[in-house]
């Protein structure tokens, strides 16, 4: 990824990373999509996006990918896709630094897609509201409404029915396995689990819960099931998404801190609070309220 950065843009933004704190599935739906009931909380941790309005209507991400297309990039769809429902005349130039791994199951991609339709439809003036967003996001991707909404949620469905929620904000060191898993392949391992009882909302933040996904990609993948084992002989460990991101929960940042410090030499980690309003929305002075 060429990662040449304006130092004069009209808007800067971060793109925070979510945990799933657990992941239940509950049952496959006619389409092959499954049911699921999880806890998104976000991390102080981000990629950041810069942008500015063109007036001749090219919206060009000028950040190179390695592995994805521009077209296919989920910022350039954002972006495309807002100025298709709103028929705006703007275009706008885009970069990004990223830092947030792909494929990790903390949500980067789809966090990059709800900073660009909150940042443009702020630049555009196109004043959707963050239903409209969500809902545009939701065509992108199963994550991209909980972004866009910017509260820690419980969300059924597949991700798009949330009920925000406070999980206490903790200190998380996350573990990185250098590989990236695919979401549609977990999904369509014949030894995943899709029968776990559904809970009931008010018992949510009583629960320990699990990921269904993790055994899967533990089994698959022994990359993520050596970070696994290194990282659980120490601490409590659980797979986020569909991985390949492991993390264990801390109470302060000194603990998670020393945690990194112990097993940098093995695994690449970071540390970072998870926090029930998201970076985004405090960086754009949204007050949810949380
Ligand atoms: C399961 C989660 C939990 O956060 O995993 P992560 O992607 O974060 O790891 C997400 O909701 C994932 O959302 P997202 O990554 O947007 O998935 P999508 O692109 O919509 O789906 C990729 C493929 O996975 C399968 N899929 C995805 C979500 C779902 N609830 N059921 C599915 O069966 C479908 O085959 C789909 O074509
Ligand atoms: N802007 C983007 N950032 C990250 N991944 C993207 C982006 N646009 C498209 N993708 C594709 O989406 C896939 C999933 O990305 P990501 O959201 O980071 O992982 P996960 O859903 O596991 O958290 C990537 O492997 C990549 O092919």
């Amino acid at each position: 990824m060429s990662n040449k950065l304006p130092t004069d843009a009209e808007l800067v933004l971060p793109a925070p990373a979510k945990l799933n704190l657990f992941l239940h599935i509950t049952g496959r739906r006619a389409d092959g999509y499954h049911n699921l009931q999880t806890i998104f909380q976000f991390l102080d941790y981000a990629d950041e996006l810069f942008f500015n309005t063109r007036n001749d209507g090219i919206i060009k991400l000028h950040t190179h990918f390695i592995d994805v297309p521009h077209d296919s990039n989920l910022i350039t769809r954002a972006a495309n896709l807002l100025k298709a429902q709103t028929k705006t005349p703007l275009g706008a130039d885009i970069w990004i630094n990223k830092k947030l791994p792909m494929g990790g199951g903390i949500g980067g991609g789809s966090s990059n897609a709800a900073t660009t339709l909150l940042a443009l439809n702020r630049l555009w003036n196109t004043r959707c509201d963050f239903s409209k967003l969500a809902s545009l996001g939701l065509q992108l991707g199963a994550d991209v409404p909980v972004f866009i909404q910017g509260k820690a949620a419980f969300a059924e469905g597949i991700g798009e029915q949330l009920t925000f929620i406070k999980p206490p904000e903790q200190w998380y060191l996350v573990a990185i396995p250098e590989i990236n898993v695919n979401t549609a392949n977990v999904f369509k391992d014949p030894n995943l689990t899709r029968n776990t009882s559904s809970i009931n909302q008010q018992d949510v933040l009583l629960i320990d819960g699990h990921n269904d996904c993790q055994a899967v990609v533990l089994n698959n993948y022994p990359v993520v099931k050596h970070a696994f084992t290194l990282m659980s002989e120490q601490y409590p460990t659980r797979m986020t998404g569909t991985g390949a991101c492991l993390f264990s929960a801390f109470t302060t940042q000194e603990q998670a801190l020393k945690a990194q410090n112990q097993l940098a030499t093995q695994l690449s980690c970071f540390v970072a609070q998870s926090t029930n309003h998201s970076l985004l929305h405090r960086t754009l002075g949204i007050n949810s309220g949380f």
